[in-house]
């Protein structure tokens, strides 16, 4: 599929074309900016040619007219789709979505919340329409990857009126938070599923995402793209207490300040320059302002790294990008300094030297470093032209049903876990046999004890396993009093503490977690149905009542298992099954964004 990406920001308009296919390639790339007195420049780069200079293109509107003159002098003809970035989905775009009036009406809605960046994107989208009328013109957000964020991350403690109003934070930056994700990991070697990453966009938006074993789980920008780090013209942070401020002792209104606040504030606020190498420049001469913006600059990156740690409960690498993050080791290196209390570590030769040539993604961590640290270029078209080919590629419909079990609240036993509860050399007793070939329920029963209070009577699944893993629904964590977090089975790295009694002992364990849905298979299951072991599916349940679809459902495919998928109670009560049920995989749509690799 041959799909042309349009970029359309306040004041510059970045096209692409790429041929997604097995493996995606730039067929055509352009840039066109400083719209001044009838004219603009442009980098246009397709053949293996680069040609720059000034066009005689008034506006953004005008250099979208022109391209497909650009397109077809240079070859590139035959297009399948156009796909835009749109900046703010709000509630109500999770996906990418293919636009329509009525969709485009949507999100027109949403400009008050994106006011530097909906309108652009919404006109890139008009021309577009106007431009190629035949092509399908699909809308990929940059709230999307953040949609899996918890409400805890999500929810602004305001009052409910406001929050019912549709007061909430969203996040930004999303296509390239997953894109660079997802690069440090085949660069790292390590599926994506498995890795606990910040990554750091620097560009004149600036953002910080906590991409938690795959998935966007916090991130530095809010409601707005005006929240979090110091950006080009852009504040981040601040007090909402100097609205009130501003307004009684300045007179100011709310429309002024959130004016200064978007535009004349960040470094432009500081220095007088929104460009990073502008400030750089200056601090090296000695002007105290631009010392200052570059030390505030990289000390809440570096606040915001170390928060996002927390919040994952880990970190194994830290990504680098946008054009401060891709080009400045002093900054890399400001912001990386003073986090070796949490294993990382920079080596200053590497981060002096890095070569983003052909999607490279060197990683410039010390040698034995415990985090890894990468830089990597954005590829925010790239992803977009992904997201838009995934979306328009035919549904391919999976018959057969899953069959469904209820989980309810149960442990697995270490052999020291066994002795430290039962007693020396004690030896659990098979009870029931489950489905699952070899594993068993044991007559013997365990309580577990939190802070706020017991529950009796656990289940103990065997045999033995190396760790012992606790598994519990999210009510339950309410009745110990422990926040226990969503995880696959075995990755219990950074997992809270439970009291675990036994007739023979106490024992205090990790390994508490809610158990994240699966999906059981055999390997000869999994090709019948199209199923891949470590990827994610939606299950839908039918029920007049309480019918749902489970999102993010996970493939587990092992030798002998039996086919089944697994839930806890909350999810079982929530659709409405008592002991068991079936469910159907929905086609997954964006599948193909996250397998398909590099150009
Ligand atoms: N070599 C460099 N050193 C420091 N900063 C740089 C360098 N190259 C680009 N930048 C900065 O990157 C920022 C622009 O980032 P970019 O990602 O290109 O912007 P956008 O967010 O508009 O796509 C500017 O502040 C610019 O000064
Ligand atoms: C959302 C946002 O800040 O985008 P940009 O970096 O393009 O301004
Ligand atoms: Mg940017």
């Amino acid at each position: 599929m041959k799909i042309l990406v349009i970029n359309c920001g306040s004041s510059s308009l970045k096209v692409g074309v790429f041929e997604i296919e097995e493996k995606s390639t730039e067929v055509f790339k352009a840039s066109y900016e400083k719209f001044e007195a009838g004219s603009c420049s442009y980098e246009i780069t397709s053949g293996g040619k680069t040609a720059t200079g000034e066009a005689p293109l008034n506006d953004i509107a005008a250099a979208l007219v022109a391209l497909p003159r650009s397109l077809a002098d240079r070859g590139v003809t035959k297009l399948d789709a156009v796909g835009h970035r749109i900046v703010h989905g709000g509630e109500d775009f999770r996906t990418t979505t293919v636009l329509d009036e009525s969709t485009i009406k949507v999100i027109e809605t949403l400009t008050p919340l994106a006011p530097l960046h909906n309108p652009p994107n919404l006109l890139g989208v008009r021309i577009a329409k106007e431009v190629w009328p035949n092509l399908p013109q699909v809308a990929v957000f940059d709230t999307a990857f953040h949609s899996t964020n918890p409400p805890r991350a999500t929810t602004y403690a305001v009052p409910r009126t406001w929050r019912d109003a549709g007061l909430r934070r969203f996040g930004f930056h999303g296509t390239s938070h997953k894109y660079v994700a997802i690069r440090a990991a085949e660069e790292i070697g390590v599926p994506l599923r498995d890795l606990q990453i910040v990554s750091v966009h620097l560009g004149n938006g600036a953002s910080v995402c906590a991409v938690n074993y795959g998935e966007s789980i916090d991130t530095s920008m809010g409601m707005t793209p005006l929240e979090g780090l110091v950006m080009g013209t852009r504040s981040g942070d601040v007090d909402p207490g100097l609205f009130g401020f501003l307004s009684r002792q300045h007179r100011l209104s709310i429309m002024e300040v959130e004016e200064a606040l978007y535009s004349d504030s960040g470094l432009k606020g500081l220095t007088g320059s929104s460009d990073m190498r502008d400030v750089e420049d200056r601090a090296r001469e000695g002007d105290a302002d631009a010392q200052l913006a570059i030390a505030l600059f990289a000390y809440r990156a570096r606040k915001y790294i170390g928060a996002y740690a927390a919040a994952m409960g880990g970190l194994d690498a830290v990504v680098f990008t946008g054009g401060i993050g891709e080009n400045s080791p002093s900054m890399r290196r400001r912001i990386c300094d003073g986090l070796e209390f949490m294993g990382l570590r920079l080596d200053h030769d590497r981060n002096q030297v890095v070569d983003l040539a052909n999607h490279g993604a060197p990683q410039i961590q010390a040698y034995g470093a415990r985090v890894r640290v990468i830089v990597t270029r954005t590829a925010e078209q790239l992803m977009i032209a992904r997201e838009t080919a995934a979306a328009l590629k035919p549904m391919t419909s999976v018959p057969a049903p899953i069959p469904i079990a209820v989980s309810a609240r149960h442990v697995h036993l270490s052999r020291r876990a066994v002795e430290a509860l039962f007693g020396a050399g004690y030896q659990l007793t098979p009870a029931v046999s489950l489905r699952q070939p070899g594993k068993w329920a044991a007559s013997e029963r365990v309580m577990l004890e939190g802070p706020k209070g017991r529950l009796e009577r656990v289940a103990i699944l065997g045999p033995e396993r190396p760790r012992t893993q606790i598994e519990i629904s999210r009510t339950d964590g309410f009745a110990l009093g422990i926040d226990a977090p969503v995880r696959d089975s075995g990755k219990l790295e950074g997992t809270p503490m439970v009291r675990l009694i036994g007739p023979a002992g106490i024992l205090d364990s990790d390994g508490l977690i809610v158990a994240a849905r699966h999906i059981h298979t055999n390997p000869d299951d999994a090709s019948r149905l199209g199923l891949m072991d470590g990827t994610l599916v939606d299950v839908h349940i039918e029920d007049e009542e309480r019918g749902l679809v489970f999102g993010k459902t996970l493939i587990r495919v092992s030798a002998n298992a039996v086919t089944e998928m697994h839930i806890d109670t909350d999810e079982a009560n929530a659709a409405d099954i008592r002991i068991s049920a079936e469910g159907s995989l929905v086609p997954d749509l964006s599948a193909l964004a996250v397998r398909s690799t590099e150009p």
